[in-house]
């Protein structure tokens, strides 16, 4: 029997542990964790605190039990505080009572995640100011919404988390400020042609907009809870309670002494998920990622990651060599009924990673005139210069036109040209597209 220890039980420890449990008998797995909870999906928080779903109680798609009787050992609220390398060996300290124990390792997994940044002004402990990773972070938002005395929330950061929590505030009759340093919404994944769609879906839903804008202090009141949020600007806006999202940094504690780290501190892991450490392996929100727009390795937290890597390091542990073929960071947001979704680069991200490229634009309503019930769509296609492959693509409309993009994530990972596209064969029904669909059109269109 081969030990391996993976520390972290989410979805990328999950998805680990699972494929070594599910295909390799000769594994011995232990998870340790230090959370109450496993698997819950933080995309839904704001499906559940806007009450656009009844309750949390869905958002779990496995439990202890289920790796109890598959045969692993799974220890929850324990913290893991440091790791022998050299002994291969990981101390575990229990958080409800208990001796401190030790587990030694064959192989060691790294799914430790990330952690929400904090903004580095001043009054940034005040209570009232929250953030939305776990799920207790849910639970205590969904409490301050329910609070007759929260009327104003101020959400920090109009990224993907900040979008969509004050979608959830704005129903449940909140009065919603948001802040961001950028001078538009979701600037990590659109270009301005399409967050600028958001920002006036946003208007439209009567939430309060400050572009541009960065926070420098939280000041509170006498009870030390916040009451108001002052830009650099000196501006000053009174609110009931503030929720910051302004991005994630990946959960290095562990390994930042001992293994080779990226940029922004993540583990620098292979297309095996190997860290620098041969018996050490690395996956989800703590690892790099291989892009395959950038030709290299970049970090993405999203949960489609954590589960793909987490399944290819659980195959690599388990004996099959298996090589990761690299992500484009596909993602999507669907706010008040209007859906964007992005795949590899924009033009704003390719000229910031230095990548050469043009684009194509093309905007129709979805389906022929005729047909009644019929939304615009608005594509970008964008790709390199030099070598005319694709390398990025985004969508936007009220209809569901979200699993073209699954198409344009596989064109850029198989390197196809914008020129192979042009001819694709994409078939025509008036329910769905019409015969000058808007994937050949805009690819027809480029120069
Ligand atoms: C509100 C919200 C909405 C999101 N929506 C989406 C979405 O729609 N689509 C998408 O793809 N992604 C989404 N994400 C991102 C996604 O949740 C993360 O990318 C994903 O959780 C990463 O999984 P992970 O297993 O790598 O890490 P994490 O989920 O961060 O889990 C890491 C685990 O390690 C444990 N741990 C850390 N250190 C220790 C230690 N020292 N000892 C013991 N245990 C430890 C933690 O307790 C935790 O359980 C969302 C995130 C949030 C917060
Ligand atoms: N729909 C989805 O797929 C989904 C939903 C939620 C979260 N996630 C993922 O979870 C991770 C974390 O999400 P997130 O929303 O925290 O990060 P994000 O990167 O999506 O957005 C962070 C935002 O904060 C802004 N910002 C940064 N520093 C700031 C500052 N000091 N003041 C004001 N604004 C500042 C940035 O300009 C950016 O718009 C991301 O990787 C995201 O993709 C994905």
């Amino acid at each position: 029997m081969s030990r391996t220890v993976i520390i972290g039980a989410n979805h990328a420890g999950i998805a680990a542990a699972n494929t070594l449990l599910d295909n390799y008998p000769d594994q011995e797995v232990v998870l340790v964790d230090r959370n109450t909870n496993l698997s819950y999906l933080g995309c839904g928080t704001a499906l559940w605190v806007g009450r656009q779903i009844e309750d949390y109680h869905g958002l779990f798609y496995t439990k202890k039990e289920d790796f109890e009787a598959k045969g692993a050992k799974i220890y929850m609220e324990t913290s893991v505080n440091d790791i022998d390398y050299a002994g291969k060996k990981v101390h575990c300290h229990p958080l409800t009572g208990g001796d401190d124990f030790t587990l030694e390792y064959d192989h060691l997994l790294l799914t430790t995640g990330s952690t929400p940044i904090s903004p580095n002004v001043p009054g940034r402990d005040l209570d009232g100011i929250h953030f939305l990773k776990l799920f207790q972070d849910g639970q205590d938002v969904d409490k301050e919404m329910s609070k007759p005395e929260v009327q104003t929330v101020a959400v920090i950061g109009a990224g993907y988390i900040g979008v969509e929590v004050a979608e959830a505030a704005k129903r449940r009759g909140k009065k919603v400020l948001v802040f961001d340093a950028a001078p538009t919404c979701l600037a990590n994944y659109y270009d301005p042609e399409f967050s600028s769609m958001m920002e006036e879906n946003l208007k439209e839903h009567d939430l309060e907009l400050h572009f541009g804008k960065l926070v420098s202090e939280y000041k509170g009141d006498a009870n030390g809870r916040v009451n108001q949020v002052v830009t650099k600007e000196g501006e000053t806006y009174d609110v009931d309670l503030v929720i910051n999202a302004i991005g994630f940094r990946p959960n290095n504690d562990l390994g930042k002494d001992h293994l080779d780290l990226f940029a922004n501190g993540a583990y620098k892991v292979d297309r095996h998920q190997v860290t620098s450490d041969p018996a050490v392996y690395a996956a989800g929100d703590c690892a790099t990622i291989y892009s395959n727009a950038l030709d290299g390795d970049t970090y993405i937290a999203l949960a489609s990651n954590a589960v793909r890597s987490g399944i290819v390091a659980g195959h690599n542990i388990g004996g099959t060599a298996l090589e990761a073929i690299g992500v484009q960071g596909s993602n999507g947001i669907s706010i008040f009924g209007l859906n964007l979704v992005s795949t590899g680069l924009s033009v704003e991200s390719a000229a910031k990673f230095g990548v050469d490229v043009a684009y194509t634009d093309f905007e129709d309503l979805q389906k022929p005139a005729f047909m009644k019930v019929n939304d615009k769509v608005k594509i970008r296609i964008v790709y390199e210069k030099s070598s005319r492959r694709v390398v990025g693509a985004q969508l936007a409309s009220k209809a569901d036109v979200s699993m073209a993009i699954h198409m344009f994530s596989l064109a850029i990972q198989e390197h196809v040209t914008i020129d192979k596209l042009s001819l694709l064969d994409i078939f025509f029904l008036p329910h769905f597209n019409q015969p000058y669909n808007y994937i050949t059109m805009a690819a027809l269109g480029a120069k």
